[in-house]
């Protein structure tokens, strides 16, 4: 396989060097103003296997894309390159759900490159862990079972252990749905509520998550994997993730630098409209939404949550 990268953020970059010890790689960027390392991933000079551009048409003799731009970017991405790209192996790292849509990336892709075989590349997995060569495992899903196959083996690495699924629902939601509960456990420790109450949030959060990603049928299994609870996890527990920070400064009432992708805030409005679409009670999820958008306080949010009627878990 040849692989290009499509966006050279920090995850893209990341996957571009962890992939590069097995041959050669494109890693693709709108602009790129930066030479040897690239200062969303600082630290991490870029191996020669790496080749990098910003002309689209040096990526498109590659076989297999991966998309590794935030969510909401996605579909205007596909707008413009689409066609080009419709007929390849295209696997998308975005975790989120686009607010337009309220559908994940896979959606996305197979509207606009309906002759193209899709993939969700997802889990646990920091860009600088990642960069670093440190061991981590992510979830490889993808409908059809032979291009999961194929794609797993391809992407995997002495340190990057890829598991397969077909159930790509469950995957690409595990990993949207992490970042808003992520936001609220941000918000819980930068107000300083205490672990007790992140632990709260954690699973309450994994509660909503599993409901709604049932909903729309994904299979619990998956949602108990690395791309759900797995990546959950990582997320409400580490100031590494970004979506933490947000919440922790929403929380702490202090200033954040808002050219961050923080995937969490718009995913926590799609996941607004599609719950109440559905008819689905997301409760925390909606009161990320509401925090994100400045309609309601933390005191007010806390005392809303902690004086819903009281049920069984
Ligand atoms: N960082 C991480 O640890 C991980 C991230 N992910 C996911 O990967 C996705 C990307 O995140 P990450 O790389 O961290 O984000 P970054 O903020 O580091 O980078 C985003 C990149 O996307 C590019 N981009 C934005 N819009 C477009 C567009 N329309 N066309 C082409 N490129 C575009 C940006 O280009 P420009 O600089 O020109 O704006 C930038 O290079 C997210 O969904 C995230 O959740 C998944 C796992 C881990
Ligand atoms: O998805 C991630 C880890 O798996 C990265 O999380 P953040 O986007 O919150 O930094």
């Amino acid at each position: 396989m040849k692989i290009a990268i499509l966006g050279a953020g920090a995850f893209g970059t990341a996957l571009a060097v962890a992939l590069s010890v097995k041959g050669p790689v494109t890693l693709w960027g709108r602009r790129i103003g930066w030479r040897g390392e690239n200062p969303r991933l600082p630290g991490i000079p870029l191996p020669e296997a790496v080749a990098v551009t910003d002309d689209p048409a040096a990526a498109m003799g590659c076989d297999t894309m991966l998309l590794a731009m935030p969510a909401q970017a996605l579909g205007g991405f596909l707008a413009e390159h689409g066609p080009a790209l419709d007929g390849k192996m295209l696997v998308s790292t975005a975790k989120g759900i686009d607010l337009r849509r309220l559908t994940g990336p896979s959606a996305l892709i197979a509207e606009a490159c309906p002759a193209a075989r899709i993939a969700v590349l997802t889990g646990p997995s920091f860009a600088a862990d990642i960069a670093r060569g440190l061991p981590t495992a992510l979830t490889l899903a993808c409908a059809d079972p032979a291009t999961g196959q194929a794609l797993q083996h391809a992407l995997s690495t002495p340190v990057l252990r890829l598991y397969r699924t077909t159930d790509v629902t469950g995957a690409e939601l595990g990993g949207a749905l992490k970042n808003v509960i992520a936001i609220a456990a941000g918000v819980v420790i930068g107000a300083r509520l205490g672990d007790s109450a992140r632990a709260a949030i954690i699973t309450r959060g994994f509660a909503e998550m599993t409901r709604l990603a049932g909903r729309l049928g994904a299979r619990p299994e998956t949602l108990t994997g690395l791309s759900g609870l797995g990546d959950l996890t990582l997320t409400c527990t580490s100031q590494q993730s970004r979506n933490f920070r947000f919440g922790h400064a929403l929380g702490a009432g202090a200033d954040f630098d808002a050219a961050t992708t923080v995937e969490g805030v718009a995913t926590a409005r799609a996941v607004a409209r599609l719950a109440d679409r559905i008819d689905q009670d997301m409760p925390i999820a909606a009161m990320v939404a509401r925090l994100a958008d400045g309609l309601v306080s933390v005191d007010n949010a806390l005392e809303h949550l902690m004086s819903r009627p009281l049920k069984e878990e």
